[in-house]
């Protein structure tokens, strides 16, 4: 199943819930607008390389469009849409004023120099110039991209358009960057795991968690969730995975991975591979990773009471039926992971108005939105009988569409 078709029976499913008219469905479905474009720069080695770039802009109806750049040798049309389209859910589940977009570059950036990968994204922006901007779309980081990455499309952007630090989020704090945007993400997948673990009638303290990916927002969830009491018992990342039923030191490990640049051999831990650490004997399991990874072939083996989507898309839909059919509680990735958007909002807002926020305010305003919007689907989940997965679709959903009638075509 392509990462598209799931995201499309989620889609349909909320729809025949809501009731929505074929007409409607199909609006909110088609993008508006697919760009795909050649990117070549010179090599170190004097040779060409050719990648291919795209940005799929997904919806307007609640304000420009917004959405993370991947950087990943899978990066395809077809999972970009899929990714354009759930940020469009996304924006509107947590009720920020924007549409939804994605963009990526098929890529394997481990095997680039510091200059290819500036050559690239400083080329991917000649090409996508004239259809990104403060008021029209706005991109950011997500898998494989980084804030150093952000600054060069924002000085890339600045050559055509003047300078607009508005122009992209997620950039460095010193250059306009908002402080706190680095670790959203991850603290909104905190926030909305004790808030969904409140609701299964236990403590986070003390609970019990296993984490596939250990990038930002991996090591940023894993960070918080041991300051919140959590037991990290597994991560993993894609050199393979470790684990220490006791709990892993955290702050030992992002020492270790400073140095090391991969989890493996980690004092103090055994190797797991991912199929162990989605079957861990876990009280919550959090995909950070890469997309479609909980599937039917590995939906059964799931011990954990809690999964909490970190990662775009990571549950195909054939899992989702069987995780719910088994009674494991799914956070769903448009309103998990939703933090890193959220406070990109808020680095867009700070820039607009030549004026930066603390930090305290900026964690205290990510909480707000989060608990917020948990309870919000909580509610329409309960109203509806409904998964939280699709009561988040219907919550935007009928956001969008709202707007779009509203607003007109
Ligand atoms: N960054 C953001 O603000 C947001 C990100 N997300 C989503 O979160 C997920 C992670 O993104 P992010 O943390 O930014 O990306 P990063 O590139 O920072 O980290 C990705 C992590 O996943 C690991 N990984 C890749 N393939 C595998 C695999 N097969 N098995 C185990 N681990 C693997 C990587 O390992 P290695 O380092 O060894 O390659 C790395 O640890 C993505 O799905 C993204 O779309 C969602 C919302 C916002
Ligand atoms: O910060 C943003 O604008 C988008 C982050 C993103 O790509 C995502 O939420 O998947």
């Amino acid at each position: 199943m392509s990462s598209y078709e799931s995201a499309e029976r989620y889609f349909n499913h909320a729809a025949e819930v809501m009731g929505l008219s074929d007409n409607m469905g199909k609006l909110l479905k088609t993008p508006q607008r697919e760009v795909k474009v050649q990117i070549a720069i010179e090599m170190d080695d004097g040779l060409i390389g050719t990648f291919i770039g795209y940005r799929i802009q997904h919806n307007k109806a609640r304000g420009p469009m917004k959405g993370g750049l991947r950087f990943h040798p899978e990066v395809d049309g077809d999972e970009v849409l899929a990714l354009a389209s759930l940020m469009t859910w996304k924006t509107a589940v947590v009720n920020i004023p924007y549409g939804g977009a994605k963009g990526g570059i098929s890529v394997d950036t481990s095997a680039l120099s510091h200059r290819e990968l500036e050559s690239i994204t400083r080329k991917f922006v000649d090409e996508i110039h004239d259809i990104f901007g403060p008021d029209t779309d706005i991109p950011a980081p997500d898998m494989g991209t980084n804030s150093q990455i952000m600054a060069w499309i924002m000085n890339q952007y600045e050559k055509y358009h003047g300078y607009n630090p508005a122009c992209v989020t997620g950039k460095p704090v010193e250059l306009h960057g908002a402080d706190g945007r680095e670790e959203a993400t991850g603290r909104g997948v905190a926030i909305v795991t004790k808030a969904a673990m409140t609701k299964l009638k236990k403590p986070v303290e003390g609970a019990r968690v296993a984490i596939q990916g250990f990038g930002n927002v991996g090591s940023f969830a894993a960070s918080i969730l041991h300051k919140m009491g959590a037991k990290i018992v597994a991560v993993s990342d894609a050199f393979g995975g470790i684990q220490n039923q006791d709990g892993l030191d955290i702050p030992e490990l992002l020492k270790h991975m400073e140095k090391h640049k991969k989890v493996e051999e980690f004092e103090g831990s055994e190797p797991i591979d991912n199929a162990g650490l989605f079957a861990a004997d876990v009280d919550v399991l959090i995909p950070a990773a890469i997309g479609g990874v909980l599937t039917k072939e590995n939906a059964d083996d799931v011990r954990a009471k809690l999964i909490v989507e970190a990662a775009n898309n990571p549950t195909t839909s054939e899992a989702d039926y069987i995780l719910e059919r088994k009674g494991i509680l799914v956070v769903p990735d448009i309103l998990a992971n939703a933090g890193g958007v959220t406070v990109s909002y808020f680095e867009w807002v700070q820039n607009r108005q030549h004026f930066s926020w603390e930090l305290e305010e900026v964690r205290k305003r990510l909480e707000k939105i989060m608990t917020t919007a948990f309870d919000r689907v909580w509610k329409v989940a309960e109203e509806k009988k409904v998964s939280p997965r699709i009561a988040a679709y219907v919550l935007g959903i009928g956001r969008v569409g709202r707007a779009t009638v509203l607003g007109g075509i």
